[in-house]
């Protein structure tokens, strides 16, 4: 019985880096959590610990800290572009990349109504992120954000659901209706103004999450990617990945005290958790949320 090695890809994960960029007195942070994985003809080290091949993980990493002292970061679409062009063209047996950033968001303190020149606080859980892969000639680049989390206290029903013997979950004309949105959206070319797009994706999702009556986190999820679709024309597909964060009712009615839907207990597992793509028609579906 022959037996080969299968596909394989290796690298850093998750190299955390944090950038000072100064303009007089005056602080820029960046803050980045970067994987590279790399491909191509890894046989040697696999089957025989030849590693005549093998960019090492640890090389990998000093490139991204590198690159980040040669040149300003900017987006980081051009950051993974710049780092998976590099990896693929400096070594022949390198034939695929994949960069993944995620940047996490700094405000500036505000002093007596001043921004602060060099003090930041996090701006909560939400992060940007990409994903830029090269395959052979093909560059794909991935947008997103994770962990954007909303809520609307009305303007959300869930009903009609089929009952049998197992169904407890009451129907609802208004409840509360909480998230923690993940987007990818696959771009149709790997060029482009990566912070307009990002910053108008990001809009039209909150608006969209905002204004919809919902009638499920489905309808909710499939409205927000054709909102997207409809308006951002360099947008092949998006994939969201949205928690029901449950917000259920508290029953009063031991204290003698009437529920009229404005206490509840916030659950935070299980969770429901709806997954869907949204693409044009002649695309196929590619994105993941890994
Ligand atoms: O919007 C919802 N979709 C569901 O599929 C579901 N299932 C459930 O228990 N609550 C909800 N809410």
């Amino acid at each position: 019985m022959a037996i080969r090695l299968g596909p394989n890809q290796y690298g850093k994960a998750e190299v955390r880096m944090v950038t000072v960029r100064r303009s007089g007195p005056v602080h820029h942070l960046r803050d980045l959590t970067v994987s590279t994985a790399l491909r191509g003809h890894l046989e040697r080290t696999h089957l025989t610990g030849d590693n005549a091949d093998v960019v090492a993980t640890d090389t990998q990493k000093n490139t991204v800290y590198a690159f980040a002292k040669q040149e300003p970061v900017g987006e980081i679409e051009d950051f993974a572009l710049r780092l998976g062009r590099h990896f693929t063209g400096e070594f022949d047996h390198i034939t695929g990349a994949r960069i993944r950033i995620e940047e996490h968001g700094w405000q500036r303190i505000t002093v007596g109504d001043e921004p602060h020149d060099h003090s930041f606080h996090r701006s909560g859980d939400e992060r940007r992120t990409t994903e830029v892969t090269f395959d052979g000639d093909r560059v794909r680049v991935l947008s997103g954000l994770t962990g954007l989390t909303v809520l609307k206290s009305t303007g959300s029903e869930f009903h009609g659901f089929p009952r049998d013997r197992y169904t407890t979950l009451a129907e609802t004309d208004d409840r509360i209706l909480a998230t923690a949105v993940t987007a990818r959206w696959r771009h149709r070319s790997s060029t482009g103004d990566w912070a307009t797009s990002f910053g108008e994706i990001r809009r039209i999702l909150l608006e969209t999450f905002a204004t919809k009556h919902s009638l499920s986190l489905q309808q909710t999820l499939y409205a927000m990617g054709e909102a997207v679709l409809l308006a951002r024309d360099e947008i092949a597909e998006i994939r969201l990945s949205l928690p029901n964060k449950h917000h259920f009712p508290v029953d009063l009615s031991p204290f003698g005290l009437t529920n009229e839907n404005e206490v509840f207990f916030a659950a935070d597992r299980p969770y429901g958790l709806i997954e869907g793509t949204v693409l044009r028609d002649g695309e196929v579906a590619e994105v993941d949320i890994p």
